[in-house]
């Protein structure tokens, strides 16, 4: 069933959860839904595999794929490039899985311009007190870590609150709440509904 499934994109501000949700899904339906394998031209961590973690490649021929068009969306951190391929969402189509694309507001941009049609879905805080207490009790970053992810998350709710962005908004309030529709969604269920997108007007709090 799932072949004929479009991608699905998901967004939303480091620290909502995103990751929380997918590994679930991924946990509950470990057939129905891949990653795709993005190129990078940053250098292999020990133990990664060229084609299984990343495809590993140079500058150059990095550049080369972009001028060919072969990415979805691309790019660059710290120094280094990063991409997805057509051809790698192609790879997981072509194990029956739908792929799952976990990307930037910049690459949902890219994405939207590309005929595949993917399924995107805004994951909201349900408030920014929620969100800037959730990065802190992940504890994996500095203060100004946190700060700095508060600073890109209020641009990409910005970038969210356009019209036409997203087909679907799931504001990650409870967990168990939020799953049950991101998986409907997921699965492709005719009578899946998302969230109202939330006011989020609490920026100003001491966060
Ligand atoms: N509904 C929820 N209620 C409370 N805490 C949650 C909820 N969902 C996720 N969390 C917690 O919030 C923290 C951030 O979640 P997660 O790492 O999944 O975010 P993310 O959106 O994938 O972030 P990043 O983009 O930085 O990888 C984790 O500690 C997670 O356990």
């Amino acid at each position: 069933m799932n072949m004929t499934l479009p991608p699905l994109v998901i967004f939303g501000p480091s620290g909502v959860g995103k990751g929380t949700l997918i590994n679930r899904l991924m946990r509950e339906f470990p057939d129905a839904f891949g990653f795709s394998v993005s190129h990078t031209t940053r250098a292999p961590r020990p133990g990664e595999r060229d084609g299984k973690e990343y495809h590993f490649t140079t500058p150059d021929n990095f550049k080369n794929l972009i001028s060919d068009r072969a990415f979805i969306e691309h790019a660059q951190f710290s120094g280094n490039f990063y991409g997805t391929s057509f051809q790698a969402v192609k790879d997981v189509a072509a194990t029956g899985k739908r792929c799952i694309l976990d990307i930037d507001a910049q690459g949902v941009q890219q994405v939207k311009q590309t005929p595949l049609q993917p399924v995107v879905v805004f994951i909201s805080p349900p408030s920014i007190t929620a969100l800037s207490q959730r990065l802190r009790g992940r504890a994996t970053d500095s203060e100004e870590a946190i700060q700095r992810r508060l600073a890109t998350a209020r641009r990409e709710i910005e970038y969210a609150r356009q019209p036409g962005i997203f087909d679907y908004v799931i504001v990650n309030d409870d967990l168990d709440r939020a799953y049950h529709k991101f998986k409907s969604i997921a699965n492709g269920e005719m009578d899946a509904r998302g969230d109202q997108m939330p006011l989020l007007h609490d920026w100003n709090h001491d966060l």
